[in-house]
């Protein structure tokens, strides 16, 4: 986490827009932001969720990252791997078939299958057609924490389908969840669930916080938010710094 210079709320153009321009002029690699994003968010996560425990493998807590067709579920790969390297037991699930993943999120999904980590694409795992509540409620009966890698900056519009019913398994668990940028659902903007909303105990938002965070009722979503910088130049924040 950066003590010193933090940009203020911004909205999810603003952000879109830095996350182009990085990659853009500065030909700095998604895959190193997103590698930054991820083990900022995994050591806060750490800290978190065993605060009192180190040096030992054992009696670490159970993560389940749950990982969206994007960009944020390739933040949740990230996430996945530095927890196992540091003694946790992970598993990843991505809501997505593994055909449907591209760019950073398909690098992420080979990554972890290289690493012997464990993961499973839902719909190749337990066949089409939409999850139930029940195998949901199941699956993350399992964790002690989750993290959220379902949908980040690229929400834009109501969450429906598959990922819903994931999103309100999370809520219906009452289990600590980390949100990767912000609560998959929530609008950036309006700090509104569009449909529904994970409810996170913690949300490492990357960059910046999102103007949304402050509206009233946001916090019920977020929980704690703390900004993980993800290695952006401080050109690309002139005009954004408080
Ligand atoms: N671009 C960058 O430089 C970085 C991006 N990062 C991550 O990338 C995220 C943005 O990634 P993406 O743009 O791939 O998008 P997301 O991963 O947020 O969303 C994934 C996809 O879900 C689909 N979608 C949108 N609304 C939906 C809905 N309601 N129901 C189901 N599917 C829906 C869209 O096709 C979207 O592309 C950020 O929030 C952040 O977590 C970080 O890795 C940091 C670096
Ligand atoms: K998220």
């Amino acid at each position: 986490m950066n003590r010193f210079l933090s940009p203020r709320p911004l909205s999810r153009r603003e952000l879109r827009g830095i996350d182009e321009r990085a990659a853009k002029e500065l030909n700095l690699p998604t895959l190193l932001l997103m590698e930054n994003a991820g083990r900022g968010a995994a050591a806060w996560l750490a800290d978190l969720a065993a605060p009192a425990v180190g040096g030992q493998v054992g009696g670490l807590p159970r993560i389940l990252v749950l990982c969206g067709p994007g960009n944020n579920g390739g933040d949740g790969g990230v996430v996945a791997r530095h927890l196992d390297a540091w003694g946790f037991p992970v598993r990843v699930v991505w809501f997505a078939a593994r055909d449907r993943l591209s760019g950073d999120a398909a690098s992420q999904h080979a990554i972890l299958g290289a690493s012997g980590i464990d993961q499973a694409c839902w719909p190749e795992a337990h066949g089409e057609g939409e999850p139930s509540a029940a195998e949901l409620d199941a699956l993350v009966a399992g964790a002690d924490w989750l993290v959220d890698g379902l949908l980040g900056t690229g929400l834009t519009r109501p969450v429906e389908g598959t990922l819903r019913r994931v999103v309100e398994a999370m809520n219906r668990s009452g289990k600590p969840a980390m949100a990767l940028d912000l609560p998959s659902g929530l609008d950036a903007d309006t700090g509104r669930p569009l449909g529904v909303a994970v409810r996170a105990r913690a949300t490492a938002s990357f960059v910046a916080p999102k103007l949304g965070f402050g509206a009233e009722g946001a916090s019920e979503y977020t929980g704690v938010v703390k900004v993980v910088d993800i290695g952006v130049p401080r050109r690309l924040l002139e005009g954004f710094l408080t």
